[in-house]
């Protein structure tokens, strides 16, 4: 016996009530999101040097089995529709919706082979979990500089075709927890025009039906994943980004109201999800 046992004791004793506070038990499902996320890449980041020893596209595939543990933890279920249009053999852009870190779970459930994604350069420093993104192959893109960032977009779209690469840009470029999509930047359009290959939107569901950071909820809950039929490029020229900007947009936005349970103003939408405990 030592002497911190009754400390011990006492937090085991009121775990229990923590867990049931709606505000713990939030702020204890984050922090054990990112424990999860910083023990898991340690592990990945064994198994993918011993599996291919460096960094590649295909230790993505490692990544996937391991985040995919995640929801089980979460209580939650996503509902995919059209996943099949993500796995033909071809090089395209895919555009989703980015609402939270979360989105990681939703990624990797329905994340193609040789798929690279883009992401913002302060993820590189987040210890193993910068350390599997690179192992992983994502490409990271400096948003202060917006002349780096597009050098950063123009050297995969100079790969894309030639290495039969599929890229995942959230388009919003950053989280957008609003029950609504932001503007689009223009990163990705370009890429897809450059390459000459199509856009293929995925629409995530809101969270707002089980996750509310503002409200402190934090629920079991479902998320709906809708892929929207592939967008030719072909033949289009930089003078017609504007448009397929605004094409994808307007369906994407339509795609994400139909798929998401609008709340009523207590922020619930009536459903009977429970915290999970
Ligand atoms: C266990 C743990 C496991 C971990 C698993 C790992 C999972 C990994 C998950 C990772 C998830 C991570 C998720 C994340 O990290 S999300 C955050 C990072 N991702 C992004 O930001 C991607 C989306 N952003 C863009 O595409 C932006 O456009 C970029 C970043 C490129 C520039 O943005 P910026 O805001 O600086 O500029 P702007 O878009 O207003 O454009 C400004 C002007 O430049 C013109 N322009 C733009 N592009 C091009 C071009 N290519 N050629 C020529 N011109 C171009 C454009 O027309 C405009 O001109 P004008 O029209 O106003 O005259
Ligand atoms: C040595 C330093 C150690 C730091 C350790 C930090 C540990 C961090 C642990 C877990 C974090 C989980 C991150 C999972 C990756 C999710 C990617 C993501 O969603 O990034 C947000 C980015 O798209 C947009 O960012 P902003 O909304 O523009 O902001």
């Amino acid at each position: 016996m030592t002497c911190l046992d009754p400390w011990v004791l006492l937090l085991l004793l009121l775990l229990p009530v923590l867990l049931l506070n709606r505000t713990t038990n939030f702020y204890f499902k984050i922090c054990f999101y990112c424990v999860l996320c910083v023990v898991f890449s340690v592990v990945a980041c064994v198994v993918c040097f011993l599996r291919h020893g460096g960094r590649t596209v295909r230790n993505m595939s490692i990544i996937k089995r391991f985040v995919r543990i995640f929801k089980y933890f979460y209580g939650l279920q996503l509902e995919m529709k059209g996943a099949e249009k993500l796995h033909e053999d071809k090089p395209c852009v895919i555009i989703s919706n980015h609402q939270s870190i979360l989105d990681m779970m939703g990624l990797m459930e329905i994340l193609p082979r040789n798929c690279i994604q883009i992401a913002k350069r302060e993820l590189l420093y987040t210890g193993p979990v910068g350390l599997i993104m690179y192992l992983g192959g994502v490409i990271f893109i400096n948003r202060k500089r917006t002349s780096t960032a597009m050098s950063a977009m123009e050297e995969v779209g100079n790969i894309l075709v030639q290495k039969n690469l599929k890229v995942w840009i959230y388009p919003e470029g950053t989280r957008n927890g609003s029950y609504d999509l932001l503007p689009f930047k223009k990163g990705a359009f370009y890429l897809a025009v450059q390459a000459q290959v199509p856009i293929i939107p995925v629409v995530y569901s809101s969270f707002s039906s089980f996750y509310q950071p503002e409200k402190k909820i934090f629920t079991s809950g479902k998320i709906k994943v809708e892929v929207l039929d592939p967008i030719k490029t072909e033949g289009m020229t930089v003078d017609d980004i504007p448009k397929l900007l605004e094409t994808c947009h307007s369906l994407m936005r339509e795609t994400f109201f139909r798929i998401s349970d609008k709340l009523n103003e207590k922020g619930t939408n009536g459903s009977t999800s429970q915290p999970v405990q």
